[in-house]
């Protein structure tokens, strides 16, 4: 139950629900079993009648009328009262069931990109709604039926005790060996349903990769091993459903061994009794026959609880190992200064911790507000690296970045990051109208500023072509854009959120050269106040920049402008000389 303790702060917050639905389920319970006592009298009174004791039919027929109207009023009222229980436990547990989902969410965002690599998208998404839902199984359901059950065993046995000891020990005795049976078939169940869970995962995960893969896999013709793999997948996936059905098949056999044993143990038990003159009249072996089966129930739940409560365990232990993990990059600083766009490396050096690649090499350059630099090198060399770092989603291991003078990490993080316009490589575009996606950067822009972003990167034209225009809306992936209009949206995303620093991720490789050299234009006049870092492999991109700088392995091996840079020997020569040709032929 350690585990599960995380959850004391929301039984709290919702401690009047609580404490309603606890007083209104031993209201219900004591409702419940008023009936049973009117059966019982009428039991009794046609006993009586039988036996001459009653000799007038009318008293009979009064009796039973009587006892009749009791039974169906205080029925309706147990009914009532548990339609109430279960609004108050099973919707405070709905309501717990969504802070602790926000509460998860808010902690995946919290944390680092570090986070997302260690561990796979498919356990985020279940720790935060199958772990959520196992949890909530224990918070609403299991919560209740213990509260149920406790009141109704408190009262039942309080009552049978008192009206035949004897009988009741009989009578009962079965029923710990039915708890135990149903915990144990419980645990079978759990074991089972959970490998099922995880063959149901792997089919998913497999279906979700072949549908996304589906070009490659047409274009390849692997249409028949596809198949021929689900197949194998499914058939896996249907054994051990059929084992979980075969467990599951015990379960109600199991109690209707158990209550008929209950029943002919009051039975014959009973009727000894009633023979002997122990027990007065057969009205309470009605009552306990109704007492037998109402308890059934409620003890099978013992078991099912038990192991409810052992998987919410689990599953509270996984989710608490998210909630206790701190994000790798933090604030420490509370303050916001305004960012002029200066920045600095000094002998930055730096290692993915995960792969163990040292990435940068000693690093050290320099870009004013205002200025242009242009990172090229090889595939590898550490280029994307250097735009992570000045947007902190690492820190670096030596050395120091310098943004307007200070160290990177004495600044605001979320002042940093929202000072900066980054395009990524792979531009990812939200499954949402192209207006939107450019609005990401800025939610507040009106209809004017998305146009003129989207003029500024060049895409204006494309999206007006489109019949729904800027609603047009992008399926999963973008996949209704080509790949340079995708880059061109998300260039159009980060000029609407008006950065200081704007850097582009190799954000024009997949646009015509006529096309960038108007989107550079445009980026020439937007940045003249702003710091530009541009990542590329095309010499046409980088041939207006300020500074050059041309890396290999993390280090830089050369460093000035493009009339500099064409005169030396080096990389960035023969890139001229080779692209100049091609554009030649
Ligand atoms: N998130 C990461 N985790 C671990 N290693 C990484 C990560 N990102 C990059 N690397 C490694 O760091 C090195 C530098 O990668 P980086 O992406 O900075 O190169 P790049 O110059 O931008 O390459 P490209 O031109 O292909 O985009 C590579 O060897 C790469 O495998």
């Amino acid at each position: 139950m350690k585990e599960l303790r995380h959850l004391n702060k929301y039984f709290l917050k919702y401690k009047w629900h609580m404490l309603l639905g606890l007083l209104i389920t031993i209201a219900a319970r004591i409702f419940t079993l008023y009936p049973i006592q009117f059966i019982g009298n009428s039991t009794t009174a046609i006993e009586s009648y039988i036996k001459g004791e009653i000799t007038d039919p009318e008293v009979l027929r009064e009796q039973l009328f009587y006892n009749i109207l009791l039974i169906i009023g205080a029925n309706l009222v147990a009914a009532a009262l548990t339609f109430i229980m279960r609004q108050t436990f099973i919707v405070a547990s709905r309501k717990m069931e969504y802070d602790l989902k926000n509460e998860i969410y808010q902690q995946y965002q919290r944390l680092s990109l570090n986070f997302y690599k260690k561990n796979r998208t498919g356990d985020l998404m279940n720790r935060i709604s199958e772990d959520v839902s196992k949890v909530r199984m224990y918070l609403g359901p299991a919560i209740m039926y213990s509260i149920t059950t406790l009141t109704l065993f408190v009262v039942v046995i309080w009552y049978m005790v008192n009206t035949a000891p004897l009988l009741t020990l009989y009578t009962l005795a079965p029923l710990p060996f039915l708890s135990f049976a149903i915990y144990k078939l419980s645990v079978a169940i759990h074991n089972r349903s959970t490998i099922v869970q995880q063959y149901l995962s792997k089919l998913n995960t497999f279906t979700q990769e072949t549908f996304s893969g589906i070009s490659v896999i047409k274009s390849y013709g692997l249409e028949p091993l596809t198949n021929q793999n689900f197949e194998v997948l499914s058939n896996g996936s249907k054994e051990k459903n059929l084992n979980l059905v075969k467990v599951q098949a015990f379960f109600f056999p199991l109690m209707v061994l158990l209550i008929g044993v209950s029943n002919t143990t009051v039975i014959y038990i009973g009727g000894k009794q009633v023979i002997s003159g122990e027990i007065e009249n057969i009205g309470i072996i009605v009552e306990f026959l109704l007492y037998v089966n109402m308890l059934t129930w409620p003890v099978a739940i013992v078991g099912w609880v038990t192991s409810i409560v052992q998987q919410a365990e689990a599953s509270q232990k996984r989710i608490n190992e998210f909630l206790k993990q701190e994000p790798q990059i933090k604030n420490h600083q509370e303050k916001s200064v305004k960012i002029e766009g200066n920045i600095e490396f000094k002998n930055v050096t730096f290692t993915y911790e995960d792969t163990n690649i040292t990435a940068l090499r000693n690093i050290s350059f320099k870009v004013n507000r205002g200025e242009t630099l242009a990172i090229l090198g090889k595939t590898g060399s550490g280029k994307s690296t250097i735009l992570e770092l000045i947007g902190r989603l690492y820190d670096v291991d030596q050395g120091t970045i310098l943004i307007d003078g200070e160290n990177i990490q004495d600044h605001n993080l979320y002042n940093l990051r929202d000072s900066i316009g980054y395009v990524p490589q792979d531009a990812f575009l939200f499954s949402d109208s192209i207006r939107n996606n450019i609005m990401f950067g800025n939610t507040n822009a009106t209809e004017e500023e998305v146009i003129e972003a989207a003029k500024n990167a060049s895409v204006h034209k494309n999206i007006k072509g489109f019949s729904k225009g800027y609603d047009t809306v992008l399926g999963e992936r973008g996949i209704t854009l080509s790949g340079g209009q995708k880059q061109r949206v998300s260039i159009a995303r980060a000029i609407i959120h008006d950065p200081q620093i704007l850097l582009f991720d190799d954000s024009l490789s997949a646009i015509d050269t006529e096309t960038e050299e108007e989107i550079l234009q445009n980026l020439f006049k937007i940045s003249e106040s702003k710091t530009t870092i541009i990542v590329s492999h095309r010499i046409s991109s980088v041939k207006n920049a300020d500074r050059i700088i041309i890396l290999k392995d993390g280090a830089v091996v050369q460093e000035g402008n493009h009339q500099k840079l064409i005169q030396l020997d080096g990389y960035y020569k023969e890139l001229y000389a080779k692209q100049l040709s091609e554009k030649e032929m």
